[in-house]
C-alpha cells in the first residue's frame, strides 16, 4: 500500500520533470553559483548547544497532511523576524506546495528578513532540487532516508556539501539510522512522526538516541509541544529540535518561542 511519503515523492518526481523543461539546469547552476556563502546551519546549532542552550530550528509551516491548515495568517517575512526575536537558532521553511501549501518564494522571503540559517524543507528526490535549493539561498537541505536508496542519498548529499550547505539526514527507525551513519553529514534528524502511518511518538527519540554515535548531532523532529516535551528529549540526549506546529498554531509566534525556550531551561 502506498504511504503519504510515497505519494509526496511520486509527485515530486513529476514536478521535477516538468520544472526541468521549464527552467533548464544551466540557469539554476548559475544562480546557485552566484549565491553568497551559506550561513552555517549545523555550526549555529552547535554554538547554541555549546553555550548551554537549546538549538531550535523553528519551522514556517502553513499546512500539513497530518494537521490540515495550521496557520491562516501566514506571512513568512513576519514569521521569520518573530522567530529570530523569540530566540530561534535556525529556520525551517517548507517549500512544498501541494501537501504543505508552501512555496519557494516563502524561503526567499523568510531568509531575507532574518540572519538565521535556513533549511529548505522539501522532499529531495533529484539533484535538480538540491541545486535549486542553493539557487534559492538555502543553507541546508533535508534528506529522508526512508525515501531514497543509499546511492541517491550519497550523491544528493555530495552535491549539497559541494555547495557548502549542511544536510539534515532524517531517520525513523534503527535500520534507517544504520544507513544514515554511512553518510558524511553529522546532523541526524530523528523524526518522531512515522511518515507511513502519520503517528507521532516521542519514544522514537528515546529509543534511537542512544544508538547515535557521539560524533553525530541529534535533531529531535516532530511532535514537540511543550517545555516538558523538550526536557524529556534532553534527558534522552537531544539538544537540537525541529518544531513546527506547536509554534505556528500560536497567534504570537515570538512569545510562543520565548515561552517554549524559557520553560525548557527551568
Ligand atoms: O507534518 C506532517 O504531517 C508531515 C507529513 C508527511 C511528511 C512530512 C511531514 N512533516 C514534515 C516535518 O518534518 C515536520 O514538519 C517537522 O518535523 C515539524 O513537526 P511538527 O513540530 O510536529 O510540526
Amino acid at each position: 500500500m502506498s504511504t503519504v511519503l510515497d505519494r509526496i515523492c511520486d509527485e515530486k518526481r513529476k514536478q521535477v520533470t516538468e520544472q526541468k523543461s521549464r527552467r533548464p539546469i544551466q540557469e539554476l547552476l548559475k544562480r546557485a553559483q552566484d549565491q553568497a556563502t551559506p550561513r552555517g546551519f549545523a555550526k549555529a546549532l552547535t554554538a547554541k548547544v555549546e553555550a548551554g542552550g537549546i538549538g531550535l530550528i523553528a519551522e514556517i509551516k502553513k499546512a500539513s497532511p497530518s494537521a490540515g491548515v495550521i496557520r491562516k495568517d501566514f506571512k513568512p517575512a513576519q514569521l521569520a523576524r518573530a522567530y529570530q526575536r523569540g530566540g530561534a537558532t535556525c529556520l525551517s521553511v517548507l517549500t512544498d506546495q501541494k501537501f504543505f501549501q508552501g512555496s519557494d518564494a516563502d524561503l526567499g522571503e523568510a531568509r531575507s528578513n532574518c540572519d538565521l540559517p535556513v533549511i529548505r524543507k522539501d522532499f529531495m528526490v533529484d539533484p535538480y532540487q538540491v541545486i535549486e535549493a542553493r539557487a534559492l539561498g538555502a543553507d541546508c537541505i533535508l534528506l529522508i532516508v526512508g525515501a531514497l536508496p543509499d546511492a541517491d542519498l550519497a550523491s544528493l548529499e555530495d552535491i549539497a556539501l559541494g555547495y557548502g550547505m549542511d544536510v539534515l539526514i532524517e531517520v525513523h527507525d534503527e535500520a534507517e539510522l544504520e544507513r544514515a551513519l554511512k553518510l558524511k553529514s553529522p546532523l541526524i534528524g530523528i523524526n518522531n512522526r512515522d511518515l507511513r502511518v502519520m503517528k507521532t511518538d516521542l519514544a522514537t527519540t528515546e529509543r534511537l538516541a542512544p544508538l547515535v554515535p557521539a560524533d553525530r548531532q541529534i535533531v529531535c523532529e516532530s511532535g514537540i509541544d511543550s517545555p516538558v516535551d523538550i526536557k524529556r528529549m534532553v534527558a534522552a540526549g537531544a539538544h537540537r529540535f525541529l518544531i513546527g506546529e506547536a509554534l505556528m498554531k500560536r497567534p504570537d509566534v515570538e512569545m510562543a518561542t520565548r515561552v517554549l525556550l524559557a520553560g525548557a531551561k527551568t
